[in-house]
């Protein structure tokens, strides 16, 4: 299975710096939810796994490469990915739109292939949008557009999914049909690693949570260890009531420390 190895990663963006050394060793088979408050780093360092900004220091390395030896398309066949809140500019059928997520296999100017074509139709399955596949992408609702988008992703068929926040814009039924679809491609033995701010929906379907706070690896470990009273109001300023129901946890923010 693949295995995704952080080490001392270091990012500066602009004169700012934003990871200040993160160590990780990510494996296949496990949805890995990276959760912290507003502009801890987490967009950040999910971009520096697909070497789209420049570390500073330390290193990342997918199976043993150095990920900023590989190639553009060498990383977007192994490292899906579901960028945060993306607009939508050309007026693409959602077939097609999807079908984008299968150029890193195609050589230039070659049609696709009907494991394409499976490829697409599996994904707009998975993501619940076969019944959109003949809507123009930018005709479709917040929620339409964010499943369209992730159908994209899951097309790849990659070993390594990362998803940046992707249950912004959806109702709660899409919500844990997002999540249990998460939670059944790392099953499946992908590693998906998703961007996430609802910390019961981080609690019950993710296998571990890296906790980021100001560029820092503040808390790593399963969700009990992770997301205790003390951690939530150190990182997050918040005091959460933490409660089961049918055997998951709730964690529900109620009220600021300061
Ligand atoms: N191009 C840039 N130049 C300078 N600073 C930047 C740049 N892009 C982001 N930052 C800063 O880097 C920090 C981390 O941003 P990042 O987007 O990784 O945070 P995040 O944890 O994903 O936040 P959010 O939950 O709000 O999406 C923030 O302080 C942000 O303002």
């Amino acid at each position: 299975m693949v295995t995704l190895s952080i080490s001392d990663l270091r990012v500066a963006l602009g004169k700012r710096a934003v990871l200040h050394g993160i160590d990780a060793e990510l494996k296949g088979g496990q949805l890995i939810g990276i959760i912290g408050p507003n502009g801890a780093g987490k967009s950040t360092l999910a971009r520096a796994i697909l070497h789209l900004v420049e570390p500073t220091g330390g290193s990342i390395a997918l199976d043993g490469t150095d990920v900023t030896t590989m190639s553009r398309d060498a990383i977007a066949r192994r490292i899906a990915y579901l960028p945060q809140g993306q607009t939508l500019h050309w007026p693409l059928t959602v077939e097609r739109l999807v079908g984008l997520g299968r150029l890193p296999h195609l050589a230039p100017f070659s049609r696709l292939t009907p494991a394409d074509t499976q490829a697409i139709e599996r994904a707009m399955e998975c993501a619940d949008v076969t019944m959109l596949a003949h809507r123009n992408a930018l005709e479709l609702s917040g929620g339409e557009r964010a499943r369209v988008l992730l159908a994209r992703a899951l097309a790849v068929e990659a070993d390594v999914l990362i998803a940046d926040e992707p249950l912004a814009a959806l109702d709660p039924g899409h919500q844990l049909q997002v999540m249990e679809l998460l939670a059944a491609q790392a099953h499946a033995g992908a590693l998906v690693i998703a961007v996430l701010h609802d910390l019961t929906m981080a609690a019950r379907y993710c296998d571990r949570l890296l906790l980021i706070d100001q560029g820092q690896l503040a808390a790593d470990g399963d969700a009990d260890s992770v997301l205790t009273g003390a951690l939530l109001e150190r990182v997050y300023g918040v005091r959460a009531w933490t409660g089961s129901v049918n055997g998951h946890r709730l964690i529900v923010p109620m009220d600021l420390t300061v």
